[in-house]
């Protein structure tokens, strides 16, 4: 079958195809059917089959005789160390730390936060909520205390497992302080937190709430899987808004496994018992999709890297790890290759290595620049697969199905959409356009399975967030087109979000953060162009009135707030004082007309403006600064 004909068949019978696609899937008991509309369009899918998430990703493996495949390879350049976790191990350690989570009084529907770095037990720690039916919600490790407490009082998680430690190039990041932090500012408090110990930073462990990770499994009951039913929730991951609260995007159980496992030969091109290999952190839906869930459900082994593109110890390390564990695809953010790139342009590390295991790269995250997919493609001798999904689809909306038919790459575009993404361009009044013009990307309901059902506990926020702009259609928050060929193409986001180094910041937390500085009236955080990291944050501060402290003091203040509230992740550097920020008559600050100036780039004067000569001092304070330069 052509990718077309699988396309309109997943629209045309979606029932038959996702029932179909279903099969590969292990159930206790299988649904009746695959959509449930729940009316005012919200669907679940698979609601009534009772499946475990833990045992499609290891147990059916170990019952197949796959016990002694490898399941995971940590592979760590910051440690120094290669371990491998076959599936019959993973078996009995997911097992024993589910055990040890029941035993602390944590079952089926319980939150519990998870705030690892890239360890095994990051995985084992997500399954093990999967084993016994417990909610897990990852934080990423560098997020600050004040972010952490805000998931925990959205989630109220009655246990937080957590590492003692995360290292980045050239310092130890002690997350134990910052978890005890974030307890004390967070209303909710748990019960308990399980520590895992690591030998770079031992963590004191506060009695009567904090259990060290191995001394707490010592004579426990191995927990059996207990099956969920198919729209319960697997896990809640947060993601950047508009408003600087993040919403908690809720993943059900069956729908997910569905799609993830449908995805991995038909997207990704592997069979089970290749290695499949996803440079990212479990802290994203990249980490929980395509490190932990995916390879394992289809059989794969799953790589886990603790380390960066470059530094740790070079730019040739992705090719070591691709030529060492015989990766068969691979998948990062250009971010990634672009540092890689920039570090070694001729592309001399990649010639040390045998990569003819490789057949692709994927790339996703962020917007993939036509140099980067041809520096990667020259250099690797494979194709380069950019493909575009989101925290709350889970999986791919648009991409090159290269194990269903490679479809030749447009350079620009990830491609087609996949089964049912009933991808469509809409204008402001909803109306679909013409093949070739720009409108806001939409998704028309209902969404395919693995996809976001609602937002935890804010269904209102959820409708609101993506169904209430164009009736009928999840609002994805970019603006793109599609060309006669059936080609996405993605240009801009629609709202405030901005994509720094493949992670989604909102500007509008930022803000908030820059506002509570005691010298700062009024801020505006944008986004523009960083040759690296995709874009940067920057924050533009008009001082009140009366403050005369020298202005590099307060913007040095400024960006040591955000690092402190947010954390190191944000990448806020740049803060700037200004007089006054540009606006529209009603007040709207013209935050992307800032951007294009500062980029250097024309623009058009914005007729709603209130005062033109606003522009030009901006401009002139960019300068100072280095921006504005064109
Ligand atoms: C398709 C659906 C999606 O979009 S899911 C999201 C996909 N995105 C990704 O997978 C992210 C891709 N990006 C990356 O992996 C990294 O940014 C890469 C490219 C490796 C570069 O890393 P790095 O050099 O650390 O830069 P950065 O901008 O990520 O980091 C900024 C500061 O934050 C720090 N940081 C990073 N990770 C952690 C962590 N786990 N724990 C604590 N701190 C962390 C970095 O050290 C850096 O700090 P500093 O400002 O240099 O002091």
């Amino acid at each position: 079958m052509t990718y077309r004909d699988v396309y309109q068949s997943s629209l045309a019978d979606p029932e038959k195809f996702w029932m179909s696609a279903a099969e590969a899937i292990d159930w206790t008991t299988p649904p009746s059917r695959a959509l449930f509309d729940r009316g005012d369009n919200l669907y679940e899918w698979f609601a009534d089959g009772l499946l475990n998430g833990c045992y499609n990703a290891v147990d059916r493996h170990v019952e197949a005789g796959r016990g002694a495949q490898a399941a995971i390879i940590h592979d760590s350049p910051m440690t120094g160390t290669k371990t491998t976790v076959t599936y019959a191990d993973l078996q009995q350690r997911v097992a024993a730390l589910a055990g040890t989570l029941v035993a602390q009084g944590v079952g089926k529907g319980d939150r519990v936060i998870i705030y690892m770095p890239m360890v095994p037990e990051a995985l084992e720690a997500m399954l093990a909520c999967a084993r016994i039916g417990a909610i897990h919600s990852v934080v990423f490790g560098g997020f600050a205390a004040n972010e952490l407490a805000v998931r925990i009082d959205d989630c109220a998680p009655k246990a937080i497992l957590a590492a003692s430690c995360g290292l980045e190039p050239g310092r130890v990041v002690k997350y134990k302080p910052l978890l005890d932090g974030a307890i004390e500012l967070a209303d909710h408090k748990p019960d308990v937190c399980l520590i895992l110990q690591r030998d770079e930073e031992r963590a004191e462990l506060i009695p009567g709430r904090d259990l060290d990770w191995h001394a707490a499994q010592e004579g426990v009951t191995p927990a059996d899987c207990v099956p969920v039913e198919g729209n319960h929730p697997a896990y809640i991951l947060y993601t950047s808004g508009t408003t600087g609260a993040p919403k908690g995007v809720v993943r059900p159980t069956a729908g997910h496994l569905v799609a993830l496992n449908w995805t991995m030969k038909n997207i990704y091109n592997v069979d089970p018992g290749d290695v499949f290999w996803a440079a990212s952190d479990v802290g994203w839906v990249v980490g929980h999709s395509y490190i932990c869930y995916a390879p394992l459900v289809h059989g794969n082994t799953t790589v886990v890297f603790e380390g960066k593109p470059v530094g740790t110890p070079d730019a040739g390390t992705f090719w070591r790890v691709i030529a060492e564990h015989n990766v068969r695809s691979f998948f990062t953010a250009p971010t990634a290759i672009r540092a890689v790139k920039r570090e070694d342009p001729k592309g001399l590390e990649r010639r040390k290595f045998d990569l003819s295991g490789l057949r692709a790269l994927y790339l996703a995250g962020e917007r993939a620049d036509p140099d980067t997919i041809e520096w990667a493609q020259d250099i690797l001798g494979t194709p380069v697969y950019d493909h575009w999904w989101q925290t709350e689809t889970g999986w791919t909306i648009a991409g090159n199905p290269a194990g269903l038919e490679a479809l030749p790459v447009k350079i620009g575009s990830p491609t087609v959409a996949m089964p049912g993404y009933d991808v469509q361009i809409l204008d402001e009044a909803g109306h679909p356009m013409p093949p070739g013009e720009l409108g806001a990307i939409a998704v028309k309901l209902p969404l395919p399975p693995g996809t976001l059902p609602t937002l935890w506990n804010a269904t209102e926020r959820f409708r609101k967030s993506y169904l209430n702009a164009f009736p009928g259609y999840y609002e994805t928050g970019d603006a793109g087109m599609i060309d006669a060929d059936g080609y996405l193409y993605i240009m801009a986001r629609t709202d405030d979000v901005i994509n720094v180094a493949g992670h989604r910041l909102s500007t509008g937390a930022m803000e908030e953060v820059l506002a509570s500085h005691p010298d700062v009236a009024e801020c505006a955080v944008v986004g523009v162009s960083d040759q690296l990291k995709g874009q940067s944050p920057l924050g533009l501060v008009c001082l009140t009135t009366g403050v005369n402290r020298p202005h590099s003091e307060i913007t040095a203040e400024c960006v040591k707030l955000v690092r402190e509230k947010i954390g190191p992740v944000a990448a806020f550097k740049n803060a700037l004082v200004v007089d006054r920020l540009p606006k529209t008559r009603s007040g709207k600050i013209l935050r992307a007309t800032v951007v294009k100036i500062a980029d250097g780039v024309d623009f058009k004067m914005p007729a709603t403006i209130d005062d033109p000569v606003i522009l030009d001092e901006i401009k002139t304070a960019l300068q100072t600064i280095g921006y504005a330069q064109g």
